[in-house]
């Protein structure tokens, strides 16, 4: 490849000839060193060949707008590059981290969040696919869900604690400084509006500068796309359903549960039911990383939802101290949102993603709605162990569909449960 090389009228010609000259020759043509001439075989084509990676490399060195560019550009601003994505991740982070901090505030939170928080989770798992799928995708995941949590906890701990600064300052309690302490809560909107909107420039300026391709022919995003899902993906939703309505909805009784239950304070019944998302603000970043590394998405779900199921078990048959229970479930929880939320982009095309996550977010939040009617009203009319041994019904339910789930991907030759090897494997393959 280093020989020096003169193009057929003469002329020295840079190192960047060197390789297209050797790309030439993987197209057939022969290159006899220093002499820069070229025997085509067949000569035609080869020409043709070399025409066309010239006129490749003249655009490129003559600087036209998009293809010299991220040859040019500093890593930071190249969106080929790591540094480049770690900002589009920085940004996402707090996109997620100042609106969960100002969800937590909003009066009608148990779902209600429904118009901002759902469609920016929407839009932040789209994001996140598209910028780091067969990268670090989990990993992503986990740390966003993990900066949401965060703000969340910031949030929780924050608000009162200012509320009664304004209170003590304005002299006064009521509307007043509530509406002064929403206000400044509402900065954190500000943020979050801040980092959507570069997140939107950046994203639209790697889709000119990469070329990725947008709406390529016969790819319209319709509402329609839900009747084309795959078996795989309606299994995914409906492991989905199943887990999060015996995990959200016990969270939202479990105070009560813990007092009535195991006798425990006021406090300390807070100080339980809080545990699960404490725990998973530090774990999910290490189980996304986890799942990056192995692989085997279906296996870590599996693992997860069976972890959850002996959990709430042991929270209903025994009276073993439930801080046990409730730290398995705290860390089941983080494994299943890291290695479950990807697994959508392995089975949709990425132009039916945004579509695929909305609708997974719909269905989730139906059966939250309707779930939680009906968890009230076993609880009222039969009881906490009845409840209980309605969560261990639906999580066992979940539990059927990873089976099922790993039977149809298995049967079908999907790459839901590839190792991380198969994975960078089939990459290269893709890249060559
Ligand atoms: C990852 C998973 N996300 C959800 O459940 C979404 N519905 C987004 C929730 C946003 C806050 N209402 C999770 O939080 O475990």
């Amino acid at each position: 490849v280093g020989v020096a090389a003169r193009d057929p009228p003469g002329r020295h010609v840079s190192a960047r000839s060197h390789v297209i000259g050797v790309r030439a020759a993987l197209r057939g043509v022969c290159i006899r060193p220093g002499l820069g001439v070229v025997t085509a075989f067949p000569f035609q084509s080869a020409a043709r060949a070399m025409e066309e990676e010239e006129e490749e490399a003249r655009a490129l060195l003559a600087g036209g707008p998009d293809q010299a560019a991220p040859r040019a550009l500093p890593a930071l601003c190249d969106p080929s590059r790591l540094a480049h994505r770690l900002l589009v991740l920085l940004l996402m982070c707090f996109l997620g981290f100042a609106i969960f901090a100002m969800i937590i505030l909003l009066p009608f939170r148990p779902r209600l969040n429904g118009i901002g928080g759902e469609s920016l989770a929407v839009a932040q798992n789209t994001y996140a696919v598209s910028w780091f799928k067969g990268k670090e995708l989990n990993l992503v995941f986990g740390l966003q869900l993990s900066m949401a949590r965060i703000g969340s906890t910031v949030n929780m701990n924050l608000m009162g604690w200012l509320y009664s600064k304004i209170e003590a300052l304005l002299g006064s309690t009521g509307h007043t400084t509530l509406g002064v302490t929403l206000m400044i809560g509402g900065i954190t909107c500000v943020l979050s509006l801040i980092c959507a909107l570069a997140l939107a420039y950046l994203d639209q300026r790697a889709e000119r500068i990469l070329h990725k391709e947008q709406g390529k022919a016969g790819e319209v995003i319709k509402l329609t796309d839900v009747k084309d899902f795959s078996l795989p993906l309606w299994l995914i939703f409906i492991i989905c359903v199943c887990y999060y309505v015996a995990v959200f909805p016990f969270i939202g009784l479990g105070k009560v549960f813990f007092t009535e239950k195991f006798g425990f304070s006021s406090q300390a019944a807070s100080a339980i039911n809080s545990v699960v998302y404490v725990i998973s603000a530090p774990m999910s970043p290490v189980f996304g990383l986890l799942v990056d590394k192995t692989g085997r998405n279906i296996i870590w779900v599996l693992c997860a939802v069976a972890a959850t199921l002996v959990s709430h078990m042991m929270l209903a048959f025994t009276m073993w101290n439930p801080w046990i229970a409730m730290c398995l479930l705290g860390i089941s929880y983080s494994l299943l949102a890291c290695a479950l939320w990807p697994m959508v982009a392995f089975v949709v095309p990425e132009h039916q993603l945004g579509t695929a996550y909305g609708f997974m977010q719909s269905i989730q939040n139906l059966g939250l709605a309707i779930i939680s009617i009906i968890a009230g009203m076993i609880l009222d009319s039969r009881g906490y162990l009845f409840l209980e041994v309605f969560f261990i019904a639906c999580v066992s339910l979940s539990l059927l569909s990873v089976v099922l789930l790993y039977l149809v991907n298995r049967a079908q030759g999907g790459n839901l449960n590839y190792s991380a090897r198969q994975r960078e494997e089939i990459k290269l393959s893709h890249t060559e």
